[in-house]
């Protein structure tokens, strides 16, 4: 968890960003991923804000940082549980919460959005929070796989936005793909100049494929025969289908002919009929609380 704010702060390097301290961090959705960042941001000692649409969400998510916290804690501080809870308190002091986004950056050296996958209402918050936060304010998003370049063009701040995409669940992941563009390539430095990850190609074909094979059976296939942690299935319910289907929905818009991004008439099903994965309970996959 150190890598938050090593990471951040060494790969921040333009003129304008070098000397700024990374002290408040503002997270603008509070879901699975923007909960994931806000702990590890917290976990590192930084003043974290979380913004959310209602309080009930925000709840959700301080619920969920704490009991990941837990997690954590259980093997860091397993000769020392007083310690750990000590530590699981400092983090939660360094987490307050937000349903105006506007009065949540007023301070902000850092702003990490981790909403919806659409262009359009990313678009819509940078520009407004362009209009909200200081000058030195670096805008980051979590996206995984719009370009950060259309981001940044709703704001005057195209040398200060970049990329920062976490990977889930954020608290195990240690690796954090860093995203430049044009404005900010060269000054900005990039560990990972990825810009889109083709995984999800993948994981999209076994959704068009499942018709011809079950989907237990090509998760069990994947995790003992290639090693992965999760099968297809179980990765896409774990990221959120609604995610993966706004991936690929984008994909096609940019390439209507490549037959990797093909739509899945299971993928939109499940959407449609709010099966979001086990975020909502349901999915590929039945989950219980
Ligand atoms: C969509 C995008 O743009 C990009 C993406 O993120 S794609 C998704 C990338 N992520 C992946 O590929 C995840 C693949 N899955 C995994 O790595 C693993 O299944 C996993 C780490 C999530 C869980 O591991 P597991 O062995 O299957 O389950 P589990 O036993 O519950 O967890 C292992 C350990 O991780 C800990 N853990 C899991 N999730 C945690 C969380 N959210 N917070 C804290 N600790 C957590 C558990 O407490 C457990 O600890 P112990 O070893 O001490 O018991
Ligand atoms: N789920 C995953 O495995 C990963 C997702 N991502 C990306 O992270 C982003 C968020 O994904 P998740 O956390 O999975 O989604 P999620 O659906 O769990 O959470 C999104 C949150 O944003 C809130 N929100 C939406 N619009 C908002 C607005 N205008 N202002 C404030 N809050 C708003 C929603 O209420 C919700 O709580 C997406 O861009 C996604 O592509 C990146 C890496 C992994």
């Amino acid at each position: 968890m150190a890598f938050f704010a090593h990471q951040i702060q060494r790969s921040f390097s333009s003129s304008v960003v070098r000397n700024v301290v990374i002290k408040n961090v503002t997270i603008i959705g509070g879901g699975q991923m923007g909960a994931g960042i806000a702990q590890v941001a917290a976990s590192t000692g930084h003043s974290v804000t979380l913004v959310d649409m209602t309080d009930d969400i925000l709840k959700k998510a301080m619920k969920g940082i704490q009991s990941s916290l837990r997690r954590v804690v259980k093997k860091k501080f397993s000769d020392d549980p007083e310690s750990g809870d000590d530590f699981i308190q400092k983090v939660m002091q360094n987490v307050s919460t937000n349903t105006n986004p506007a009065a949540a950056v007023t301070s902000s050296d850092l702003v990490v959005e981790a909403i919806v996958e659409n262009m359009k209402i990313k678009q819509d918050l940078f520009g407004f929070l362009d209009k909200m936060a200081p000058e030195h304010t670096i805008f980051a998003s979590n996206t995984s796989s719009l370009p950060i370049s259309d981001m940044a063009s709703a704001t005057s701040r195209p040398d200060r936005c970049g990329g920062l995409h976490f990977f889930n669940p954020v608290p195990m992941m240690k690796l954090v793909e860093v995203v430049a563009t044009s404005s900010t390539r060269g000054r900005f430095r990039s560990l990972n100049p990825c810009l889109v990850c083709p995984g999800h190609t993948w994981v999209h074909q076994r959704c068009v494929s499942v018709c011809h094979g079950s989907k237990e059976d090509i998760d069990i296939g994947m995790k003992l025969g290639a090693g992965y942690p999760m099968g297809p299935f179980e990765l896409s319910d774990y990221v959120g289908l609604d995610t993966i289907k706004f991936i690929t929905d984008g994909w096609r818009e940019k390439e209507p002919d490549n037959p990797l991004f093909a739509p899945s008439d299971l993928l939109n099903k499940l959407v449609s009929e709010g099966k979001l994965g086990k975020k909502s309970l349901q999915g590929f996959y039945k989950y219980s609380k």
